[in-house]
């Protein structure tokens, strides 16, 4: 038995260990259910609050428990003994610095005796006598895995990667920290197995989900990850760096921090839907399911789902800070509809009383004049209404002394408000006005013409009306600017208060008692309300961590849109400028200041590239150069030998066959998933181009340029590169997200046309 063998059976040995504690706890967890139910019949407070804790314990122990993990644990380091020598709660020490006697001398070479030894997984286990058979991968004393380098190794001496599959260790692979140095357990030489698990980690096939990264997350991801909330955690780093893969794990962090805090109060805020399908694995394999929404810019708010894409000229002016002036106009200006009654007609102490047109509008501009949302302004309408007819009655001359005036005041507003004439007018001349109803009004040119007056350009206007065309009253044909626009007209407009319904809540939730809590933001909110806005619409806007992926491609509509639902967050931001889609950065900013306040904050910076060879990072960065002169992008740590491939079809004809053959090349050469990047309006084309190629089935994706944002395949074919990098201002940092996409091969093809073809 050689000694890879010999390790992985005793790895195997330990997972036993933990499997059969595994498996006693979730009898236990059951158990206490069960027994929790029967005191449901006894129904002292004593018992009844017993109940309640057991149930909480036990709901959150089988929920996770059963959760079949791929790989529960799959880490280990070994370590010397700590500086002070005491140890934390769950039995490890808690000093990152070894003892000082901690490494003595032998032969006049160092050697030192491992003191301790500890597994890393998914959960924390530990044995009948509280030693831990596993620790938390969030927990202080899982740091080290981490954070130990060969320059700052503080206690560990060897980290161990497990791999596993379900119960059944598969392979080990190991890290010396302190290679310098003898090292003993138990009396013999530590053993050291291969090198380079984050190597083979990286090198594996991508599928159609993104995997999580616990064990073999890197120091300078890791400072992130447990970034304290304090401040505002902002995160840069270029194509590939683990962005997104950090921010996951850090809201699963942030719930094993301080799970009340957090419970069901994470907010991530994701570009596209593929982004959060392709996503949304990574939680719940870090046994967090359903704590945290992970949403798309196009569905953030309640029943909006974006399903159209908007030219970049006209998301330019949805996405701008000047809409919200637009929108504010069109809000109070929308009251007025085309259809509404020309005329109001009551009949008043016998008398007929009526308002024409012109003193109608007159009392409209006036009800308007009020700065509450309009729907709220209903109320101050009907009052002037009555104050009109009143002085339209001609009472007021007839009443000389002021005490009569006010009684025959009273009676002339009881006689008319009821009335039926008056009622329906009321409602249909102030009706209830949807930010739907307001953003498909702003499709009628003339008026938005009128809403928009100084603000924007008539060529602008033309543009918007025209894409506005194509939202239906029910709600169709939203992009995702239109999305931030609606929220931005909720808040105009305001929701009349209404019983509220009861908030939906989450089955696991109710089960461990965690429905029962309260959040952040109603703990520190001073009247105990969640918030003022909170039961709008039931829109949820009171997040205690909201995580933005992607920052750099929220338009400010889009920053205000975010800010609400963060208002008494922590956050954490992670973008790469280099990869924007939106040309005005400073407007973006200016917005993105707004919404995070007066919170500190704190930057960070990865700075390597784990997803791109060296080969597909170099012509990349070619295309980044041109982009953003003098940005750096990261470093590549990859090499495969395989450069990239560049194809030149003559006539655009001939794209459809070469495209063809290149993506059936690229299926052919990896085992895993292809993605076709092209520009947007040719998405529907090409798709049907390559529809019934052999072997295509689930492997293969074609995606329009913005969709590629996040994304990553094991191969790329990247066609007309000069179509991706024309089509917008942003182009060229476009296409260079389109370059960074691969894992393994990277396929250019260009047309003859193209004028700004990479790199060869
Ligand atoms: N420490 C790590 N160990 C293993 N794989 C990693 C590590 N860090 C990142 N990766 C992998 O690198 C790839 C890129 O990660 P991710 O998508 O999070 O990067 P990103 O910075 O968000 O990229 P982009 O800016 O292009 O969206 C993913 O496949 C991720 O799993």
């Amino acid at each position: 038995m050689d000694v890879r063998e010999r390790e992985i059976r005793d790895e195997q040995r330990h997972l036993d260990t933990v499997y059969r504690r595994l498996t006693e706890k979730i009898h236990e967890a059951e158990f206490l259910m069960a027994d929790a139910a029967d005191r449901v019949q006894v129904g002292t407070p004593g018992a009844l609050a017993e109940r309640d804790a057991q149930v909480f314990q036990a709901g959150l122990h089988l929920s996770r428990l059963n959760n079949e993990f791929e790989d529960f644990l799959f880490g280990r380091i070994d370590l010397l003994p700590g500086k002070d020598g005491v140890r934390g709660p769950d039995g490890a020490y808690t000093s990152v610095e070894p003892a000082d006697d901690a490494i003595g001398e032998e032969d006049g070479a160092p050697v030192a005796e491992i003191a301790e030894t500890l597994h890393i997984g998914r959960l924390g286990v530990l044995d009948a006598e509280y030693v831990p058979l596993v620790i938390d991968w969030r927990a202080p004393a899982a740091a080290p895995f981490y954070r130990a380098t060969p320059v700052a190794p503080g206690r560990v001496v060897r980290r161990r990667v497990i791999r596993s599959r379900g119960r059944r260790v598969l392979g080990v692979e190991d890290d010396l920290l302190r290679p310098e140095l003898r090292a003993l357990l138990a009396g013999s030489e530590l053993p050291v197995v291969g090198d380079g698990a984050l190597m083979a980690a990286l090198g594996r096939a991508r599928g159609r989900r993104m995997s999580d990264i616990v064990a073999s997350i890197q120091a300078e991801q890791d400072e992130v990850i447990r970034a304290p909330v304090t401040a505002v955690t902002e995160v840069t780093g270029g194509p590939g760096t683990g962005k997104t893969a950090v921010a996951l794990h850090r809201a699963a962090y942030l719930l094993y921090q301080n799970r009340r805090r957090y419970a069901g109060g994470i907010l991530v805020v994701s570009p596209t839907p593929l982004l959060v399908s392709y996503t949304e694995g990574v939680l719940p394999s870090l046994g967090e399911e359903g704590q945290v929404a992970i949403r798309a810019l196009g569905s953030l708010i309640e029943g909006a789902e974006a399903d159209s894409y908007d030219e970049p000229a006209v998301a330019r002016i949805k996405g701008s800070a000047a809409m919200a002036r637009v929108l504010a106009r069109a809000a109070r200006g929308a009251i007025d509809a085309p259809g509404a009654p020309g005329r109001l007609r009551v009949v008043a102490f016998g008398r007929r009383v009526e308002l024409d047109g012109e003193e109608l509008a007159a009392v409209r501009q006036q009800a308007l004049g009020g700065t509450a949302p309009v729907n709220l302004l209903r109320p101050r309408a009907r009052r002037l209404l009555l104050d009109a007819l009143w002085r339209k009655s001609g009472a007021p001359e007839r009443y000389q002394d002021p005490g009569f005036a006010a009684e025959a005041r009273e009676a002339f507003n009881d006689d008319i408000a009821d009335e039926e004439a008056f009622t329906d007018f009321l409602a249909a001349w102030w009706p209830e006005v949807t930010p739907l109803q307001v953003l498909v009004a702003m499709a009628d040119e003339q008026r938005l013409a009128r809403w928009a007056r100084r603000i924007l350009r008539p060529r602008e206007v033309r543009q918007l009306a025209r894409s506005l065309r194509r939202v239906t009253p029910a709600g169709a044909g939203l992009s995702a600017h239109d999305v931030a626009l609606l929220d931005e007209l909720r808040v105009l407009l305001g929701t009349p208060t209404r019983p509220a319904a009861p908030r939906e809540v989450d089955v696991l939730d109710q089960l461990t008692g965690l429905a029962e809590l309260t959040t952040y933001a109603e703990r520190s909110a001073p009247n105990g309300r969640a918030s003022a806005t909170e039961a709008d619409g039931g829109e949820r806007l009171d997040y205690a961590h909201v995580i933005v992926d992607e920052a750099q491609d929220l338009t400010p509509m889009q920053w205000r849109m975010v800010g609400r639902r963060g208002g008494q967050a922590t956050w954490t931001i992670v973008g790469d400028p280099a990869q924007s889609s939106w040309p005005d950065p400073a407007e973006a900013a200016a917005e993105r200041d707004r919404a995070l306040g007066r919170r500190m904050r704190r930057r960070f910076e990865l700075t390597v590239n784990y997803r791109n060879p060296a080969e597909i990072a170099r012509v990349a960065d070619g295309v980044l150069s041109r982009a953003m002169p003098g940005a750096v992008p990261p470093r590549a740590v990859r090499e495969t030998g395989i450069a990239p491939r560049f194809a030149t079809v003559e006539s655009a004809g001939a794209l459809r066959a070469a495209a063809r053959s290149e993506a059936s090349r690229l299926l052919a050469e990896v085992p895993g998933t292809v993605g076709v990047v092209v520009a947007m309006r040719r998405r529907a084309e090409v798709a049907g181009w390559l529809a019934d190629l052999p072997e295509a089935g689930e492997r293969l994706m074609v995606l329009g340029s913005l969709e590629a944002k996040g994304l990553e395949y094991d191969a790329t074919l990247v066609l007309a590169p000069g179509e991706i990098a024309d089509e917008s201002p942003a182009g060229l940092r476009v296409l260079y997200v389109a370059l960074t996409r691969a894992t393994q091969r990277l396929t250019v093809l260009a047309t003859a046309g193209d004028t700004a073809v990479p790199a060869g």
